[in-house]
């Protein structure tokens, strides 16, 4: 059993549409209400070695990724602490509000008690005009496949390259690129927070199209497996018709094609379905 299985159930339960974004809308006159929440635990989330700093910092960040991701300007955060030791709050809390400061967010509320493992719940508003809204749904065949990012990178700091610590350590969400895509009208996007080849799945399947990817077009810093399988980058996915691209002030790589067979391929062959999932044995 895994999340993914668990958000099937859920969406019987609350609406199939109400689980197929990254975050939570509500109108509210010509604006919607952007809202998201996150929880992560100190052993699946937070690497060994991280500081206090760096996991408030992650904290705020993967919920503000989740808000830029619709194409919204994050407006507050929530910060809720499960203490293992109170005198980690302060680091936390120190790191939350500079991520927030960064991007525009006030760190606003929250909760705090006792818990044997660490745990943070971030939960962030947003807002974004009505117009200028981006949702995970509205891909077509023949738009183009984008990415905004370098996938794989955090995983290959979590396997142990130091040279890549701070993609790891402290991610940063694409706030700005996230509005101006939306902006210029791109066809749908997501953050790829649980790995490349795992969102481009979640995107074809929720769209009803499959994804053809060119591998000569992929970063190649990086052994292919970690660009797309790796998680815990922040990076966007977007479709887009060719027009938007070029009018783009945002620095995108076009890593494929929107197809109307289902699946996802590199070079002709299927992708593996596989990234970061949480699992129950
Ligand atoms: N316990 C829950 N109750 C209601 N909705 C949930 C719950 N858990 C997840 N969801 C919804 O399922 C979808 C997928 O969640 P998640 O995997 O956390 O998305 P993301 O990877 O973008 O953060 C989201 O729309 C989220 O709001
Ligand atoms: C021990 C450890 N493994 C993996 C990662 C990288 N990482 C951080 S968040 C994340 C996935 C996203 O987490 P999730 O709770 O699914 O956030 P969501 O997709 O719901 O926004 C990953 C792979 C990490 N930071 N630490
Ligand atoms: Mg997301
Ligand atoms: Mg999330
Ligand atoms: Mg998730």
């Amino acid at each position: 059993m895994d999340d993914r299985e668990l958000v099937k159930m859920i969406g019987g339960i609350i609406g199939t549409d109400t689980v197929e974004d990254d975050c939570a809308k509500i109108p509210f006159g010509d604006d919607y209400i952007i809202l998201s929440t996150d929880m992560l635990h100190e052993t699946t989330d937070f690497p060994t070695g991280m500081t206090d700093w760096q996991i408030g910092w992650m904290s705020a960040a993967v919920t503000i990724s989740d808000i830029a991701s619709d194409g919204a300007v994050p407006l507050g955060l929530l910060l809720a602490a499960g203490l293992d030791r109170p005198e980690r709050l302060k680091g936390i809390m120190q790191g939350a509000k500079a991520c927030c400061d960064e991007y525009g967010a006030s760190l606003i509320g929250g909760d705090v008690d006792a818990h044997s493992e660490l745990t943070i719940v971030t939960t962030g508003i947003g807002r974004v005009e009505k117009e200028n809204y981006t949702g995970r749904k509205g891909a077509l065949p023949g738009d183009l496949v984008c990415i905004v990012g370098d996938p794989g990178y955090a995983q290959a700091a979590l396997d142990g390259d130091a040279r890549y610590r701070d993609y790891l350590l402290i991610p940063k969400p694409f706030v700005y690129e996230g509005r101006e895509l939306s902006k210029a009208g791109v066809s749908s996007m997501m953050d790829v927070s649980d790995g490349l080849a795992l969102s481009l799945y979640d995107l074809a399947d929720l769209n009803g199209v499959g994804f053809e990817i060119d591998s000569g077009k992929l970063p190649k810093t990086l052994p292919q497996d970690y660009v797309l399988y790796g998680g815990g980058d922040f990076g966007l996915l977007f479709t887009c018709e060719e027009s938007i691209l070029r009018s783009l002030e945002v620095g995108a790589t076009v890593i494929g094609r929107v197809i109307s067979d289902a699946g996802v391929f590199v070079d002709g062959k299927t992708v593996e379905r596989r990234g970061y999932v949480h699992k129950w044995d």
